[in-house]
């Protein structure tokens, strides 16, 4: 028997390539409806009744609205965008958190993608602070760039039609939506900094948190903060510590393109104790469809 996924916005930047990661697979049955039915309810309802499992890759609102039309049904959901993911009645879709979290996943009706830029920041942080490494209430900063497809249909257009700068940092007013996902699921109680930027380049990101260790309570090392998250992460499939070793001063943005992984990298000046710690992932693999398709894996068992 297969299993019989509905994506709800099929046609979008996310839903495509969730599309394309499903279509081959002799396990799944995807349900279609009309395209030019894609924003009809009564369609997308008989969409629901028919999926065991659908992925919403909508804006919030209509996400939303999908959760709402779809609640009475058996269908268990996946939903990549912003509207549930620090509601405590959703599964964070983040199972590299903990065993516990990767159990929760499995078993959970409602499922909330985490973004993008959070899943680099979380991956970063999380070990740290639940080790007492870096304490909950430290000042951290987050800075980011990734490719013009993070933001979605709009964002592409703008790039595609030579219309948007080369680069631009944004959200400067401190007020980024992942903010919220990035303090619960890092375990942070003071609001970081986060300062993220989009580049003249279609797919990719890399988030980076710099430390000055000795800010940091006890005598805390770079090898110290290494072996922490080399720790972490042994067991993980797609998260993977790059060798202390490495410490060329050039990160790629795109190096994890067209993968489902994420690379965490240690870098800086071991003996002063200033460092960054940067993340390096797909936005449309780990940081969406990748995480999407993984998450589905796990609620179906295969
Ligand atoms: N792009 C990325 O890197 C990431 C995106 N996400 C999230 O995934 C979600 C989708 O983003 P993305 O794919 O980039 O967005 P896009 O703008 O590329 O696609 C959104 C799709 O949803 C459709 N849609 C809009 N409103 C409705 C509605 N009421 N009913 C049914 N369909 C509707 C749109 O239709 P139409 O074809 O008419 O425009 C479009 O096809 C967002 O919440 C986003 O935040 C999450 C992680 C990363
Ligand atoms: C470059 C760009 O605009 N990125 C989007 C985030 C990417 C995304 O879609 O975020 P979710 O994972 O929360 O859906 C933004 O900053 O709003």
């Amino acid at each position: 028997m297969t299993t019989k996924v509905f994506i709800d916005g099929e046609a979008g930047t996310t839903g495509l390539q969730i599309r394309d990661r499903l279509i081959r697979r002799d396990d799944i049955t995807l349900v279609q409806i009309d395209p030019d039915l894609r924003k009809d309810a009564e369609a997308r309802k008989a969409a629901f009744a028919e999926a065991d499992v659908a992925i919403l890759c909508l804006p919030d609102a209509a996400a939303k609205e999908a959760v709402e039309l779809s609640k009475d049904l058996d269908v268990r959901i996946i939903d990549a965008s912003t509207a549930h993911r620090v509601n405590p009645d959703w599964a964070y879709g983040l199972p590299e958190l903990s065993a516990a979290q990767e159990a929760q996943i499995k078993s959970a009706r409602y499922v909330a993608n985490c973004g993008c830029y959070a899943t680099g920041a979380i991956v970063l942080l999380a070990p740290l602070v639940r080790a007492g490494l870096i304490p909950a209430d430290a000042a951290i900063s987050v800075n980011a760039i990734s490719g013009y497809t993070g933001g979605g249909k709009g964002l592409i257009a703008e790039y595609e039609s030579g219309e948007a700068p080369d680069a631009f940092l944004y959200a400067t007013g401190m007020a980024h939506k992942h903010l919220p996902e990035m303090m619960k699921f890092a375990g942070l109680t003071a609001k970081p900094i986060f300062v993220p930027s989009v580049g003249n380049f279609a797919q990719g990101m890399a988030v980076s948190i710099p430390l000055h260790l000795s800010q940091l309570p006890g005598d805390l090392t770079m090898a110290q903060v290494h072996a922490a998250l080399a720790e972490a992460y042994a067991g993980a499939a797609h998260v993977k510590v790059a060798d202390l070793a490495d410490q060329d001063s050039r990160i790629d943005p795109t190096a994890l393109n067209g993968t489902n992984d994420l690379m965490v990298h240690v870098r800086g000046d071991a003996e002063d104790g200033r460092i960054v710690l940067v993340a390096v992932l797909d936005n449309l693999g780990k940081g969406a469809s990748g995480a999407a398709v993984q998450n589905l894996d796990l609620m179906i068992d295969a």
